[in-house]
């Protein structure tokens, strides 16, 4: 595979022991924890600086040179320079023509420019050609060797060979880079750093808001009826009963919601005779959201597993126990063995911890750590890939083939349905 000529030092044609040297414009935090990264890795560095001075800070055995000498040594220039500064650049057009130009630049605002910095860099340097690469790593990261949050690494170019040595280097630094294709990915890469849980606000704030909108309705019902009405007093549930009455029901309308875009993207797609339009917007985004809609709603049903499994250990359940007991002895009467309610209470059970276990799966499956160690047909199996829709959303590929998806949804609606009969929420 490529993977072993690529971990190696890219050596230059020329002098093939001599590893190939990398330019760097701009001694600021970036450009020098790439530098000393580089260094370490065995590249050549060289730095193109407004002053040609080196100071304490430049790691030991880099240049630095004026930029337009620096250039000269390489074929490989990362501009490690603000967005801001980079008119002096199309000054030195003609030192750049045919080298490959590397964009790491980041904004400060979502869409802060009408283009993309990248493709403002191909602007002013028309004849270079320009990659967009290593935004997405941090200056403090890279000089503390804890990459820790990814190691991945987007990048993008018009042009293939420029993009595959980015690439290289990035391999050869102890990262993994993903062709995001052309320069006009470099917009969407550069607001990716910028983004916070993007694909989880909407799910979040969904449960939160249904939880809260089932807390009140469940508060007036459970606990403030019956105080008003009977003068009892149960406030105490809503330390546990209430939220264990929340849990699952939140849990299966998130699930549902993972399920219904689907739906109705095939009914739009029916409704257009193709599928090759555009979603609306709204429905695109919730496609994008549903890992995230599931893996929530699975943290929703986790948690009425634990409400449940504690309740045999409630003072409340087990007072309410002992005295029905205590009831039927002080009235002589032993209450019969009932059969249907022996089959409904753990057949609503068994319907839960199947479908709880076939929803972890899922959520196991769908996380990439674990994704990335199965093949797709293995994938397939357990369920069908959530990203796989999310490159394809806008186009409007949907194979819904959610078998397992179904299932679960089929197996905790029952649990839910036969809990009317018998609950374990009722205590
Ligand atoms: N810091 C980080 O963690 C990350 C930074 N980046 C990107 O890397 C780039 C550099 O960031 P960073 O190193 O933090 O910024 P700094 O402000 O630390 O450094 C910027 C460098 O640009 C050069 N420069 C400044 N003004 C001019 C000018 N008018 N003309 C020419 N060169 C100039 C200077 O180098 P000199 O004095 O040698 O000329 C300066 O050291 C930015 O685009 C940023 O978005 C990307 C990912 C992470
Ligand atoms: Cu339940």
């Amino acid at each position: 595979m490529e993977k072993n000529s690529s971990n190696m030092i890219h050596l230059t044609a020329d002098s093939p022991n001599k590893p190939e040297t990398v330019c760097i414009f701009g001694t600021g935090d970036f450009g020098r924890s790439l530098g000393h990264k580089m260094l370490q890795c065995g590249y050549s560095i060289v730095f193109g600086s407004r002053k040609a001075q080196t100071s304490s800070l430049i790691p030991k055995g880099i240049e630095v040179l004026s930029h337009a000498e620096a250039a000269k040594k390489s074929n490989i220039i990362i501009v490690a320079i603000q967005r801001d500064h980079y008119n002096f650049l199309s000054e030195l057009t003609e030192v750049l023509h045919g080298k490959v130009l590397v964009d790491v630049s980041n904004n400060l605002k979502i869409n802060q420019y009408p283009e993309s910095n990248a493709e403002y860099l191909a602007q002013l340097v028309p004849g270079a050609k320009v990659v967009k690469a290593f935004n997405t790593v941090s200056a403090w990261a890279l000089q503390s060797g804890t990459l820790d949050a990814s190691r991945q690494v987007f990048v993008c170019g018009d042009d293939s060979k420029a993009k595959e040595m980015v690439m290289g280097i990035v391999r050869t630094l102890g990262l993994t880079p993903l062709d995001q294709g052309s320069l006009l990915a470099a917009k969407e890469i550069e607001n990716y750093p910028l983004q916070l849980f993007p694909m989880w606000k909407f799910p979040i704030y969904l449960s939160l808001g249904l939880s809260a909108f089932l807390f009140f309705y469940c508060l007036i019902r459970e606990v403030i009826y019956p105080y008003v009405y009977e003068n009892k007093n149960v406030s105490f549930f809503v330390v546990i009963s209430i939220p264990n009455r929340i849990c699952p029901i939140v849990a299966l309308i998130l699930l549902a919601l993972v399920y219904l875009p689907g739906v109705i993207a095939a009914i739009i797609q029916l409704q257009r005779g193709t599928k090759y339009s555009r979603f609306p917007d709204w429905l695109d985004k919730w496609m994008l959201c549903r890992k995230q809609l599931g893996l929530v709603a699975l943290a929703y049903a986790f948690l009425h597993v634990l409400y449940t499994l504690v309740i045999p250990i409630r003072y409340y359940v087990r007072w309410k126990l002992n005295s029905y007991i205590i009831s039927q002895i002080q009235n002589n009467r032993t209450d019969p063995f009932n059969y249907s309610t022996g089959w409904h209470s753990d057949s609503y059970l068994a319907l839960g911890i199947l479908g709880f276990f076939l929803f972890i799966l899922l959520g196991i499956t769908s996380l990439p750590s674990v994704s990335n160690n199965v093949n797709w047909r293995e994938f397939r199996f357990v369920q069908t890939d959530p990203s796989h829709e999310l490159g394809k959303a806008g186009r409007g590929t949907h194979k819904s083939s959610k078998i397992q998806t179904t299932t679960v949804a089929t197996l905790l609606y029952n649990h839910i349905v036969n809990t009317q009969a018998v609950s374990h929420c009722n205590v």
